[in-house]
């Protein structure tokens, strides 16, 4: 194009240049118009040694080739450039750049993945001033129950900044929030210090799924004594109020049954348990030393089996790990007898009543959970009962220390906190849990009020009951919801 362009200047030129002739003009002044036509030649021919060429390749077929990536890649697109008519060095700078062209258009198509992922809009979080907004710390902070406690927190207008290592939390989580302007996500380890300005610290930090606490149950003690010395420090230095996210765990097998927090505990201090039930007692133990010690403001808030949306999958937990077993038709195992009991809360009752427990004035222990107890037999028959499948119910060895009953007392929650749970309190079969994948509506199953399932931050679940269809706002992957039949 180029050349054809100083062709017609060329052209122009030379006219000029006879024009200046006929009118008799000086030949210095003819002179100067050749020494411009003869450079316009010698740049066109410069330019087009330096960047074209023409070889064939063994089919006979010829190419050529500018200096312009897209145009060798549409001409050239297989890699196999090694004829012999192309110098070495163009074919490997075309390889090169046929290879980057390549990671462009995926590194476009990530972006644009990831763009898709970004919400557009932030949920309308409610305005607070600055005396009643308040700068939150959440450990854990995109783990199941951090996730949840984020939303609320934010939902409220206060400032809130997660710190999390990634373990067992994962990003989709709170990735609703990336880049609202009161929310903060560090990747951290809080076994390593943290040096910022909070208000409230809500310390949740700890893989808390049996299977991932014994992965690794040295790193798991250290996060609940090392990571909890950490955050009972940095509470100490702002003069922020701590919230020790415990366990009925601290419990172990118990001898007193509902568990009151009275309760010292039956724990085996050397069993496979032992790095979370003594890490949160040690916990406990650190938190209330500081207090007495160091004045820190602490609450401690004993945490019952829970379950709700953004439990992943691969949790390993008896929730997940029944749901999933029933909607793959697979046998339904049960670890031992099935005698064992488990009572289960339901994730938003857990969030209001640490919200509940972080802003009242009561600083011992509290258990949060739901005193509907089942045996873990009766529970797979509901799960296989509400999902429909035909799988059976398979028993399997026993796992060892399993507590055999809990049942929170939560006579304590009740007078200091005003607070109970609200999902499941006519807990029966007749709830519906939902299960929900990223290949689609698989199966509606039990147990979330309407008002929750149809809380704006979900994404993307189909909810059918009754024969009524929904879709429904859900953020992670594979998410449980809980609702009654009622609701629709
Ligand atoms: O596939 C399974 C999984 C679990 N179970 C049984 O179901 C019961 C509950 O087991 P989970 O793994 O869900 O949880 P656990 O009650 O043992 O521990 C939990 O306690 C409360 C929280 O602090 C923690 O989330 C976790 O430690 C246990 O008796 C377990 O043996 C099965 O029978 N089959």
């Amino acid at each position: 194009m180029e050349f054809f362009v100083d062709i017609i200047f060329l052209a122009a030129l030379l006219t000029w240049g006879g024009l200046c002739l006929v009118t008799e003009m000086s030949t210095r002044n003819i002179s100067w118009w050749v020494k411009v036509a003869v450079l316009c030649l010698y740049k066109n021919w410069v330019y087009t040694e330096e960047i074209s060429y023409t070889y064939r390749d063994k089919s006979g077929r010829s190419y050529h080739f500018n200096n312009i990536v897209e145009q060798a890649t549409h001409q050239y697109p297989a890699v196999e450039i090694n004829d012999n008519k192309a110098p070495d060095s163009k074919v490997h700078e075309i390889q090169k750049l046929q290879e980057a062209q390549k990671k462009i258009e995926e590194l476009e198509k990530k972006v644009k993945d990831l763009e898709k992922r970004i919400p557009q809009r932030y949920p309308d979080v409610k305005y607070l001033n600055y005396r009643s907004r308040k700068r939150i710390l959440i450990t854990g902070g995109a783990g199941f129950v951090g996730s949840h406690l984020v939303d609320k927190l934010m939902m409220a207008g206060h400032e809130v900044i997660v710190a999390d290592n990634f373990f067992t939390g994962r990003k989709q989580n709170v990735e609703h929030w990336i880049g609202h302007e009161n929310f903060e996500l560090i990747h951290h380890d809080i076994v390593n210090p943290l040096y910022i300005e909070v208000d409230e610290i809500y310390h949740l930090a700890s893989p808390a799924s049996p299977p991932h606490y014994m992965y690794n149950p040295v790193k798991t003690i250290k996060t609940n004594t090392v990571g909890t010395i950490n955050m009972l420090g940095l509470a100490k230095r702002v003069g922020a109020r701590v919230l020790i996210a415990s366990t009925s765990e601290v419990y172990g097998d118990p001898e007193v049954h509902p568990q009151p927090e009275t309760y010292w505990g039956h724990v085996n201090p050397i069993g496979p348990r032992a790095c979370y039930d003594e890490g949160k007692r040690v916990a406990e133990t650190l938190s209330y030393a500081y207090a007495k010690q160091e004045k820190v403001d602490v609450r401690v808030a004993r945490i019952f089996n829970t379950f709700g949306p953004r439990m992943h999958m691969n949790d390993g937990r008896v929730v997940s790990n029944f749901i999933l077993q029933a909607l793959r038709n697979e046998p339904i195992t049960i670890y031992g007898h099935g005698k064992q009991t488990r009572s289960f809360q339901y994730v938003s009752d857990l969030v209001d009543g640490l919200i509940a427990l972080m802003t009242s004035n009561y600083t011992l222990p509290v258990n949060l959970g739901n005193p509907t107890e089942y045996t873990i037999e009766e529970f797979a028959s509901m799960i296989k009962q509400l999902v429909g499948k035909q799988s059976t119910i398979r028993q399997v060895a026993a796992v060892e220390d399993d507590p055999q009953r809990r049942k929170p007392d939560i006579s304590r929650a009740k007078k200091y906190l005003g607070w109970e749970p609200k999902v499941f309190e006519t807990t029966n079969i007749d709830k519906l849990v939902v299960f929900s994948s990223n290949d689609g509506f698989r199966v509606v199953v039990p147990l979330v009020p309407v008002d929750w399932v149809c809380d704006p931050l979900m994404m993307n679940v189909v909810v059918i009951s009754g024969g009524c269809k929904k879709l429904f706002p859900v953020v992670s992957q594979f998410s449980f919801i809980v609702l009654t039949p009622s609701g629709f």
